[in-house]
C-alpha cells in the first residue's frame, strides 16, 4: 500500500497559492509501475519502505485532526506569472490529438451520420470560410474506425434561395434498398426554416463524395401555429410495426418544447399528424430531436426501426440557447405516435442530461458493423470568441460515445468512449490502493500529461462515513466552491492540467453527500474555477449527481486531450465534458495529482494511466 503525502504545512485563504508563497520541497511522487516492468533496486525498495512508514505514520496523525488541512489552494482568482507561456504557444497546444476536428474553421452540430460500405461517414455543420458560425455547409468526414479521419470536399452548401443562409442541420437515411437521402433545414434568404432533401450523386461511391439537392425542394414548409425560426433539424427516416414511414422534427409553441411527427409514403412527400409525439411545458424549443430504442435484456444496441417487448425508447433534444442535451427513457406507442415517459420526474427537459458539461446538439447513429448505437455532439470553446479569430479553428466533437441502457438502474443510459478509442493508448502505468488521507494530494509521476486515458477506482472508508453526522444534503456540484469546499466525505478524486505548483489546475472528483434522512447521494463533479489564469468565459463547476447501487466502487474514466478533459462517472452513468485553457499547465508544464480534500474520511486510490496517441484527421487522398 502507499501512502500520500500529507500537505498539512499548506496554507490557505489567501490569493496567492501556499505552494508559490512557500516552495515546500516537491512531494514523493508515486513512482511509475510499468505493467511489464518491476523494481530493479533493493536500495530504492527499502528508501521507498522507509518513506512510506514515515507517510503513515504523519497520515495517521493527521486524520485523527478533527480537520485536515485543505489540500488544494483556495485562492479563486490566479495571478498571472513568468511561467505561462506565450500566446501563440498556448493556441497551438490547445489544437487536440484524438478529438475530430476539422484543419480550420468552425464546426457545429453533427449531421446525418451513416454507415455505407464499410465507412462511417460523419457529417457536421461547417462554416468553410472563418472560425465563427455562418455559412452553415454539410461538412464530410469518413473514418474506419471513428478516431482516425479522412475530410472531404463539403457536401452540401448554401446555393438556393431556401437555403440561402445556411444548410442547417438533419439526418441521413438508408432505406434497405440502399437507396440514401439527407433532410436538412433550409435557412431561407428572409431566415425562415423549411426542410429540403438532397441525394448523393452516386451509391456506389463508397466515400459519397458527391450530393445533389432535389429539385423539388423545399419539401416542407412551416406549418400553421409554429413560428418560421423554430422548425428545424429533421430525424432519420424509420419503418413503424405497421409499415408506416415516420420522421420527427423538434419546435416550440410558446414555450412548451415538442416532437412532431410526419409520415411519408415515397420518403418525400410528408404528412404531419395532428398530435405531437411528446410535449414538456416551459422546455422551450427542442432543436436537434434524436429518437432511439434501446434493448432492456441486453447490450446489444438496436436499428431505429425496432419496435416490441424488452425495449424502451429515448428522446433526446438540445435546448435551444441553453447548450444542453437532455434525454428521457420511455415507452413509444407506434400505433398511436404517442411516447410517455417512464418517470414523469424525469421527462424530457426536466430530468437528466446527456452530458453535464459542455456538449449539444448530440446526433446518433445506429453502426450496423459492430452492433451499436454511437452518439456525437459539438463541445464548443468556453474562452473569449477572439481567440476561435486567433486559433484558426473552433469547436470539437466529443470521442464517439456508445449508448446502452444502464439496466442495473433502469433509470440512466451509459455514455461510454467507443472501444477504438483504446488503440491509441500506449505507455500503460498502474498505480495500486494509493492510501489518500483527508487533506492529501499526491503528484503522480506520468511523464507528459496532456493526451491520457485514466482510469480510477476509489474505496472510501464506510464505517467512518457512516458515524459522522454531518450532513450537507442540499450539495451540487454547480452551487458548491468546488474542489475546495470540503464535507466529511469528498471532494476526492483526480486533479488534471494542473502545473507543478497548483496554480492552475482542473479537479474531477466526487463528493458524497449525506442527507438529514440519512440517505447518500454521489456527486461527480468537474472545478473549472481555476483551470486557467487566463479568461474563461466558464469558471464554473460542472457536474451532477451519479447513481452508486450497493457494492458498487466509486469509478471514474477520464480523457485528457489539450483543451477538452471528457469524464465518465460509474461506467458513463453521469458524464462531463470541459473545455480548459491552462497557460502554465501545459507542454511539460502540465502535470496530474490524486487528492482527497475530505475532513474526515481515507480513500484508497487505484488507476490505470495511459499516454495516448495522435488520431490521423487528414484530407483524403485522392
Ligand atoms: O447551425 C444551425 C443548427 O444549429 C442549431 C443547434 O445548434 O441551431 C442553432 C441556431 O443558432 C445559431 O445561429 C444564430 C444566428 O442566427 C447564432 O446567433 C447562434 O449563436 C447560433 O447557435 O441556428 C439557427 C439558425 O440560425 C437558429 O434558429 C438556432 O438558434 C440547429 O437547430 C440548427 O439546425
Amino acid at each position: 500500500m502507499k501512502t500520500a503525502e500529507p500537505l498539512s504545512d499548506l496554507e490557505h485563504a489567501s490569493n496567492r497559492t501556499p505552494l508559490l508563497d512557500h516552495p515546500a520541497p516537491p512531494p514523493a511522487a508515486v513512482k511509475k509501475q510499468s505493467f511489464v516492468k518491476v523494481l530493479s533496486s533493493i536500495t530504492l525498495v527499502s528508501v521507498f519502505f522507509v518513506l512510506a512508514f514515515v507517510l503513515i505514520v504523519l497520515n495517521q496523525q493527521d486524520s485523527t485532526n478533527a480537520t485536515a488541512n485543505s489540500a488544494l489552494p483556495e485562492a479563486p482568482v490566479p495571478e498571472k506569472s513568468s511561467a505561462q507561456r506565450s500566446q501563440s504557444d498556448r493556441l497551438t497546444w490547445e489544437r487536440t490529438a484524438y478529438h475530430f476536428q476539422p484543419a480550420k474553421n468552425f464546426i457545429y452540430d453533427p449531421n446525418g451520420p451513416l454507415f455505407h460500405m464499410g465507412w462511417y461517414h460523419l457529417f457536421y455543420q461547417y462554416n468553410p470560410y472563418a472560425p465563427i458560425w455562418g455559412n452553415m455547409s454539410w461538412g464530410h468526414a469518413v473514418s474506419k474506425d471513428m478516431v482516425n479521419w479522412f475530410e472531404l470536399p463539403v457536401a452540401l452548401t448554401p446555393t438556393e434561395w431556401y437555403d440561402f443562409e445556411g444548410v442547417l442541420s438533419g439526418s441521413t437515411t438508408v432505406l434497405p434498398n440502399g437507396q440514401i437521402f439527407a433532410l436538412y433545414t433550409g435557412n431561407t434568404n428572409d431566415f425562415s426554416q423549411l426542410q429540403c432533401k438532397a441525394v448523393p450523386v452516386n451509391t456506389s461511391d463508397p466515400l459519397l463524395v458527391k450530393w445533389v439537392k432535389y429539385d423539388d425542394n423545399p419539401i416542407l414548409f412551416t406549418p400553421p401555429g409554429i413560428g418560421l425560426t423554430d422548425y428545424r433539424d429533421p430525424s432519420t427516416v424509420w419503418t413503424g410495426p405497421d409499415g408506416k414511414h415516420r420522421m420527427i422534427m423538434g419546435t416550440k409553441i410558446n414555450r412548451t418544447g415538442l416532437v412532431l411527427v410526419y409520415h411519408t409514403t415515397d420518403f418525400t412527400n410528408y404528412v404531419m399528424l395532428d398530435e405531437p409525439l411528446h410535449s414538456v411545458p416551459d422546455t422551450d424549443m427542442w432543436e436537434c430531436v434524436d429518437f432511439y430504442p434501446v434493448s432492456t435484456i441486453n447490450d446489444s444496441a438496436l436499428d431505429i426501426a425496432a419496435y416490441g417487448c424488452d425495449i424502451k425508447h429515448v428522446i433526446k433534444e438540445s435546448w435551444e440557447g441553453h447548450g444542453m442535451d437532455w434525454y428521457s427513457i420511455g415507452t413509444y406507442d407506434a400505433m398511436n405516435d404517442k411516447w410517455t415517459p417512464d418517470n414523469p420526474e424525469l421527462d424530457v427537459g426536466i430530468g437528466l442530461r446527456v452530458d453535464y458539461g459542455r456538449f449539444f446538439a448530440s446526433k446518433s447513429l445506429y453502426d450496423p458493423l459492430k452492433k451499436r448505437r454511437v452518439t456525437w455532439g459539438y463541445v464548443g470553446e468556453s474562452d473569449s470568441p477572439v481567440q476561435d479569430l486567433n486559433r484558426g479553428w473552433a469547436t470539437i466533437y466529443n470521442v464517439a460515445r456508445t449508448i446502452v441502457l444502464d439496466r442495473k438502474t433502469g433509470t440512466h443510459l451509459l455514455h461510454w468512449p467507443v472501444e477504438e478509442i483504446e488503440s491509441l493508448r500506449y505507455d500503460g502505468r498502474e498505480f495500486k490502493e494509493i492510501e489518500l488521507a483527508p487533506g492529501s494530494i499526491m503528484p503522480l509521476d506520468i511523464g507528459p500529461a496532456t493526451q491520457l486515458d485514466i482510469v480510477a477506482t476509489f474505496e472510501v472508508e464506510q464505517e467512518m462515513f457512516m458515524g459522522k453526522s454531518d450532513t450537507n444534503g442540499e450539495y451540487g456540484c454547480t452551487t458548491s466552491a468546488g474542489a475546495t469546499e470540503r464535507g466529511s466525505l469528498g471532494p476526492f478524486g483526480i486533479a488534471v492540467l494542473a502545473d507543478g505548483t497548483l496554480s492552475e489546475l482542473t479537479p474531477v472528483y466526487f463528493y458524497i453527500s449525506k442527507k438529514t434522512d440519512g440517505s447518500v447521494a454521489t456527486h461527480f463533479c468537474t472545478d473549472k474555477l481555476r483551470s486557467s489564469l487566463d479568461y474563461d468565459g466558464e469558471r464554473v463547476v460542472y457536474g451532477s449527481t451519479v447513481p452508486v447501487l450497493d457494492g458498487e466502487e466509486l469509478t471514474m474514466r477520464l480523457l485528457v486531450d489539450h483543451s477538452v478533459v471528457e469524464g465518465f462517472a460509474m461506467g458513463g452513468r453521469t458524464v462531463m465534458t470541459s473545455r480548459v485553457y491552462p497557460t502554465k499547465a501545459i507542454y511539460e508544464g502540465a502535470k496530474i495529482f490524486l487528492f482527497n480534500n475530505a475532513t474526515h474520511t481515507s480513500v484508497k486510490a487505484s488507476l490505470k494511466i495511459w499516454q495516448m496517441g495522435s488520431a490521423r484527421i487528414q484530407p483524403y487522398p485522392f
